[in-house]
């Protein structure tokens, strides 16, 4: 008979494990500072822990609680009341950039209540601590900021790299995300100041993933930046030079990515966020054979779009292989979706990729891309040159493809121009149109334009969040076609099977996950996401089938496999419960 043992989840409720699946509960990963809510049954003595860590945030909660340690039922004050106080203190500010500023304080003071506040109003928190909030939030970093978060390093520090990775006072990371800040969004090259992107991805990784946050560390590389305003700014953050470039840039990485590895091990998974083009491409292809590395611009946009392809054939039906897919941008996410759909049509059709690939046609700054530009082209694009005589304008791409799928990942705004939407309608009886670039001030189209242009009939996504429109007595949803639904489940599902690499496949099985989690209601809506508000439940499936995958390829670690992978990875993921106290 096998042996098993209680747990209490995350919500009170028992649930029972194999013994095996219990001893490697939180992906393995000690759990230095008792996050794991495995350990909330335990009583604990308030000053024990408060001498201990009494200046961290995970533990503020402590000080508060001298003060009400005898009045009051703490879990219930802590939670129900600080909760309500806090979120209705939130409200009262009337710009986004300032609930940010709060929720960041909050983050620094009280880390619990923080990710306890996001998880229970995940919607309503979304446009804050991440897009496109955090994209204005990057902008005015400089001054907006007392405190920094996060890990910076620059190319002062060559050649001791390892040394400022061993000052960061966590031992135990998990996931590290990190940027050089050069292509921020939509919003271009912001420097240093990119740093707000690791910091809300990794909230995220926390609070949609279950990642416990002593585990995550957002990194910024200094390498200079090329942004004029910013170099001649007095409260710029960074280095006021220009950006390094080719060798050094190499060496920097290449000094970073050993040090990563050799402080953390092999098992840490680095997600490359918001690089330029031109070196995300080398660094994902460079480090994707010897690191454990994820690139979410390429690889977690791609899966979340083809998530949402797959779940719009319910609504249209018909097949992948069935489409013409058109590209506004050819860079990171155009091309990494690109890839990923023509990936997922030859598996589903036996058809050669070639020959899938010429199903995906794509559109640069200089017009389609067509054989005959194939000599002067980035390598990315290469795949992407079809024959055709050239043609110039998106307009005259899109009545030259007539596509029936139009997706917008430029990272310009108002590119979608009504012609281009009533193109796309004249020949669909449902277009579907995505509009991806970031934060919103970069979306290709509003919602409100797609549905009204398309007189209602789009089947409409986009990057940044879009309230709901009324067209013609109805209202449409649009979805949000952001890699937040993807990268949290994958980043759990790799860290909880110990996988040492990331494979296409794993992509792959991340999306085809999130398009399981769409249901009938969601698609009466016209929606091809599911609303953000289960956002854990799909990432423990999402972090699942992506385990699965890890353990077929023969890249999981982790033994032995867990029977049930969602429970396991729901026993993984971190709750911010407070402790029991004497
Ligand atoms: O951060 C987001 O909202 C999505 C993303 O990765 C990007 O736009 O670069
Ligand atoms: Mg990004």
């Amino acid at each position: 008979m096998e042996s098993t043992m209680k747990e209490i989840r995350g919500d009170g409720a028992p649930c029972v494990l194999d013994m095996d699946d219990a001893a490697t509960v939180g992906g393995g990963v000690e759990d230095t500072y008792g996050e794991d809510r495995a350990t909330e049954e335990q009583l604990v003595t308030p000053w024990t822990v408060s001498v201990a860590r009494f200046d961290d945030p995970q533990y503020f909660c402590v000080m508060n609680q001298f003060e009400y340690v005898c009045l009051y039922d703490l879990n219930v004050l802590l939670y129900r009341h600080q909760e309500r106080k806090i979120m209705n203190n939130i409200r009262q500010y009337q710009l986004p950039l300032q609930k940010y500023m709060a929720l960041m304080d909050l983050q620094e003071g009280n880390e619990r209540l923080f990710y306890k506040l996001l998880i229970d109003n995940v919607e309503e928190l979304l446009p804050i601590v991440y897009t496109p909030t955090v994209g204005e939030a990057c902008q005015k970093y400089g001054s907006i900021f007392s405190r920094p978060q996060g890990l910076y390093i620059s190319l002062k520090e060559k050649g001791k790299i390892l040394e400022v990775l061993k000052n960061w006072p966590e031992r135990s990371i998990q996931v590290i995300v990190v940027t050089d800040g050069e292509r921020i969004l939509g919003l271009g090259d912001l420097g240093c100041q990119g740093m707000g992107i690791p910091v809300g991805k990794l909230a995220l990784y926390t609070a949609l993933g279950g990642v416990r946050p002593s585990a995550c560390l957002p990194i910024t590389l200094d390498v200079g930046t090329n942004n004029e305003e910013l170099l001649n700014d007095e409260f710029y953050i960074g280095l006021r030079q220009r950006r390094a470039t080719g060798q050094e840039y190499a060496e920097f990485l290449q000094e970073f990515m050993s040090a990563v590895k050799q402080n953390y091990g092999e098992k840490v998974l680095i997600q490359f966020e918001d690089f330029a083009n031109h070196n995300a491409f080398d660094l994902l292809a460079k480090y994707g054979t010897t690191h454990l590395v994820f690139n979410d611009d390429i690889q977690g946009t791609a899966s979340v779009v083809l998530a949402g392809l797959v779940a719009a054939q319910k609504l249209i039906s018909g097949t992948l292989a069935d489409h013409k897919y058109l590209f506004l941008g050819a860079g990171e996410a155009g091309t990494g979706i690109a890839e990923l759909i023509a990936l997922e049509i030859s598996r589903q059709t036996k058809a050669p990729i070639e020959e899938c690939r010429k199903k995906i046609w794509l559109v640069d700054s200089k017009g389609l891309i067509v054989s005959s530009r194939k000599e002067s082209l980035q390598h990315f694009k290469k795949p992407w040159a079809h024959d055709h005589e050239p043609v110039g304008s998106l307009l005259d791409a899109v009545h030259a493809i007539k596509p029936t799928v139009l997706i917008g990942t430029s990272g310009k705004g108002q590119t979608f121009t009504q012609d281009v939407v009533e193109a796309m309608s004249s020949f669909n009886e449902k277009p579907i149109i995505l509009a991806l670039s970031n934060p919103t001030s970069q979306s290709e189209c509003t919602a409100e334009q797609a549905y009204s242009w398309s007189k209602g009939r789009a089947v409409f996504a986009t990057g940044s969040p879009f309230d709901p429109v009324e067209y013609d007595g109805k209202i449409h949803v649009p979805g949000q076609a952001n890699n937040a639904y993807i990268f949290p489940g994958f980043g759990l599902g790799v860290v909880m099977s110990g996988a040492i690499r990331v494979h296409d496949n794993m992509l792959l099985a991340a999306s085809e996950a999130l398009a399981q989690q769409v249901t009938e209601e969601n698609f009466e809506k016209g929606l091809i996401y599911p609303p953000f508000s289960n956002i854990r439940k799909i990432s423990a499936h999402i972090a699942a089938n992506v385990a699965a995958k890890a353990y077929e390829l023969g890249l999981a670690t982790r033994r032995p496999r867990p029977k049930d992978l969602v429970k396991y990875a729901e026993s993984c993921m971190y709750s911010p419960v407070y402790r029991n106290y004497r």
